[in-house]
């Protein structure tokens, strides 16, 4: 029997999508048997808003220093909360099925974005939401919201806001998919990584490195590559309204990047589509980078920040 420690933050959806990944895991190699191991990090106790933290990876930070130091094997993130830089000594062991990428709306009355109240309260810390809000509804106010998914959507649900954005993946994930009013599939972008799950072993590691491989999905892997590589490119971080989405069309891998001016919602946008049938991570990455440099050289990014 293998033995295994898994590090995961407590939250109720991250301890349901750690859960689901040691489940498939289990299946995948049922002699193996997980502990797990339960870290706060900075982001579940600070209240400052996420676009106005200096600290990349306020996620990611303690659980990186527990699977360095040994004190697990494993780490579970959401993709989206990682940063996009690789880390020294840690690696990516997998990335399992990507769960839905869209980003729905959360709100009272069960009224879409569009059927919102004019002045009505939108609570997100996501400049890239908060921006696509500005675009569709410049009517409407935008104020930070904290908070686990849950917390969030308590805080519609009483009242404190009229609505909120949240990614489909996590509604889904605890089983709050009823909550939603509205998925929005072409009014923006969705973040790099968005539904995706990150796992992370050791670099020195081969032995808990080939046991997690094996829930590798590729074209998931492919796709959040080079999603992500438009974050690398643009060395963008919490405070870059930056959506990126790729998927699979005839076998070709395409992308869509959208970088925003969060204050007015203006945004520029570009789609690439790689020709190669078998894509390598390194191709997927260049089509990212290659997006980035186009949206770099747009005259809307100047106003477009990003740390
Ligand atoms: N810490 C924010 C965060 N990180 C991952 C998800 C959702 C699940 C996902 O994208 O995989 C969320 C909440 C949200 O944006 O609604």
């Amino acid at each position: 029997m293998t033995k295994l420690r898994v590090g995961t933050r407590s939250s109720l959806l991250a301890l349901t999508q750690t859960r689901k990944f040691v489940a498939d895991l289990c299946e995948v190699h049922p002699y193996i048997s997980i502990e797990e191991v339960h870290i706060q990090t900075q982001g579940d106790t600070s209240t400052e808003p996420l676009s106005q933290s200096t600290t990349p990876g306020l996620f990611v930070s303690e659980l990186r220093s527990a699977l360095l130091e040994g004190k697990v094997d494993f780490l579970v993130h959401s993709m989206k909360d990682l940063p996009a830089a690789a880390f020294p000594g840690i690696v990516t062991a997998c990335v399992p099925l990507r769960e839905d990428a869209r980003d729905a709306l959360v709100s009272n009355g069960h009224l879409t974005l569009r059927e919102l109240p004019a002045d009505a309260l939108v609570g997100t810390s996501s400049p890239r939401r908060a921006a696509a809000v500005r675009r569709v509804r410049p009517d409407l106010r935008v104020h930070s919201i904290r908070g686990n998914v849950d917390t969030r959507i308590h805080k519609v649900r009483t009242g404190e806001f009229d609505a909120t954005i949240l990614a489909v993946a996590g509604l889904n994930r605890i089983h709050r998919q009823d909550e939603i009013s509205e998925y929005f599939t072409t009014e923006f972008v969705a973040a790099a990584g968005q539904g995706a799950l990150s796992i992370e072993c050791r670099s020195d590691d081969a032995k808990t490195f080939a046991l997690l491989r094996e829930c590798n999905d590729r074209e998931s892997e492919l796709i959040t590559t080079a999603e992500r590589a438009v974050l690398l490119g643009l060395n963008a971080g919490c405070s870059t309204a930056i959506g990126a989405s790729g998927h699979f069309v005839n076998s070709l891998l395409s992308l869509t990047a959208e970088l925003a001016v969060e204050s007015t919602g203006e945004v520029a946008s570009v789609s690439q589509r790689l020709t190669l049938r078998n894509p390598s991570l390194r191709s997927a990455t260049e089509l990212g980078l290659e997006l980035a440099a186009q949206l770099a050289a747009h005259p809307l990014a100047s106003r477009a920040a990003w740390s």
